[in-house]
């Protein structure tokens, strides 16, 4: 693939020479009996350098997902980048749309459609993961998968389908990886949205989008106060503490800040930012705990409509502490509750999302990245990004309670 830029920005990541074994551990549902995959993270890695990265837009119904997709359509940004519109995981409401090419405005939308910036619009309305397949066969003409979804997709299951699991691995993980999952939400009616959406057991999908999401996009900026778009930032941090905003009108954001952002990859710089409330627009009250000398608000433990998250400090693990963290994440995440919960107990908790990052004393710094029962504790790829004092872990989902922050702080040893 050749060299591509935006905004002066190398957007895929430089060649990586990390050679470690990592094991990647993966349940592709409920009633699947977990496989534990040993895998050798320097093909992953170099898969993944070669690989065309996959962007998920998300957001509830009429965020501005079509806008910021028109946008990056029409734009000139030099950028080869093949968008998905679709049905996807949701063939019950069509969606298409029409974009025209500018050299010919009588010409309708295709299955694909080149543009004259270079961008390819893909409005099958098929499985997402056939439009891939089809458009994988004009492989080397583009640079960036955006994939679209509806209002009411929930993304994490759509995310588990690019991530890894042996079917994805087998197939498509060799010409694509995911790069990220973005969720525009409305300023004027996001939280409303959040307090009121439909809900799926017991969770609502705009929360569950921005539960998923490692971007977070408050667009149409233009039609609220900064005091009104700062609460409601405030209030998405609190949900999700590891997802990055931005604040946008008419998804006018630089494509850096949503492509080439590699959430998924074993990279540290992200996770080290992503204190809560770690916004472009709202540094508000400093902020006592973790974080001393910044100004931003440290959210404890906050929950809406069933959802909260839980971040802990961690400290340097003893490689004994390590196999016992990760022996409790993977009780939490495949069975739902703690270890020292029964076991009828299981599906007590659901966790959406998760993240990580912490040093064990043999001096390895690892990443924690899961969606939903999928997680991936892998050695950091750049340990020089980080100038880290203290891990972190940050969980997203229902049921987060006080019992599981003290059976957390129990198997840390503090
Ligand atoms: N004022 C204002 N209007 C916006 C902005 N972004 C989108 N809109 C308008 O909001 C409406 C919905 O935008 P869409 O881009 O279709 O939203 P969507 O998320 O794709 O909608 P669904 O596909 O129905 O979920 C349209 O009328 C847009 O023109 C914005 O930042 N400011």
């Amino acid at each position: 693939m050749e060299d591509a830029f935006i905004s002066g920005e190398r957007l895929l990541p430089p060649p990586l020479q990390h050679t470690t074994t990592t094991r990647l551990f993966v349940i592709m549902d409920g009633d699947d009996i977990p496989t534990l995959i040993e895998t050798d993270e320097a093909v992953v890695l170099r898969n993944q350098d070669k690989t065309v990265p996959l962007t998920i837009i998300c957001g509830f119904l009429g965020a501005g997902k079509s806008t910021l997709i028109r946008r990056i359509l029409s734009e000139r940004h030099g950028y080869r980048i093949a968008v998905i519109m679709n049905d996807f995981g949701d063939t019950a409401v069509a969606k298409t749309i029409n974009v025209s090419s500018a050299n010919d405005s009588t010409e309708t939308s295709e299955e694909i459609l080149e543009l004259a910036n270079g961008c390819l619009c893909c409005s099958i309305k098929d499985s997402g993961v056939a439009a891939i397949e089809k458009l994988m066969q004009r492989k080397g003409a583009f640079d960036h998968i955006l994939l679209e979804t509806t209002g009411l997709a929930d993304p994490g299951p759509i995310a588990s389908l690019f991530w890894q699991n042996e079917e994805f691995s087998a197939g498509l993980g060799q010409y694509i990886h995911l790069d990220g999952v973005v969720c525009m939400v409305d300023a004027v009616f996001g939280r409303q949205q959040m307090e009121e959406d439909h809900s799926v057991d017991g969770i609502g999908e705009s929360l569950r989008q921005i539960a998923c999401a490692d971007v977070l996009l408050l667009n149409k900026a233009d039609l609220v106060t900064p005091a009104r778009a700062t609460e409601l930032e405030q209030l998405m941090a609190q949900v999700n503490p590891a997802a990055i905003i931005h604040r946008t009108a008419q998804g006018n954001i630089d494509l850096k800040h949503i492509m080439g952002i590699d959430a998924y990859a074993s990279k540290s710089r992200s996770l080290v930012a992503d204190c809560p409330a770690h916004t472009e627009h709202h540094p508000s009250e400093p902020c006592d705990g973790c974080c001393k000398g910044t100004k931003h608000k440290h959210p404890h433990h906050y929950e809406l409509r069933g959802i909260s998250s839980l971040q802990v400090s961690v400290p340097v693990l003893p490689q004994e502490t390590f196999d016992r963290i990760d022996e409790w994440i993977r009780t939490l995440l495949w069975d739902g509750r703690l270890p020292e919960d029964s076991v009828s107990m299981s599906q007590r908790i659901t966790v959406l999302r998760c993240k990580g990052i912490f040093q064990t004393s043999a001096g390895t710094t690892y990443v924690l990245q899961g969606v939903r029962s999928l997680y991936e504790i892998s050695p950091a790829v750049d340990e020089s990004d980080l100038g880290l004092e203290a891990g972190k872990l940050v969980f997203i989902g229902k049921g987060l309670d006080e019992n599981m922050r003290d059976s957390l702080l129990r198997v840390l040893g503090e």
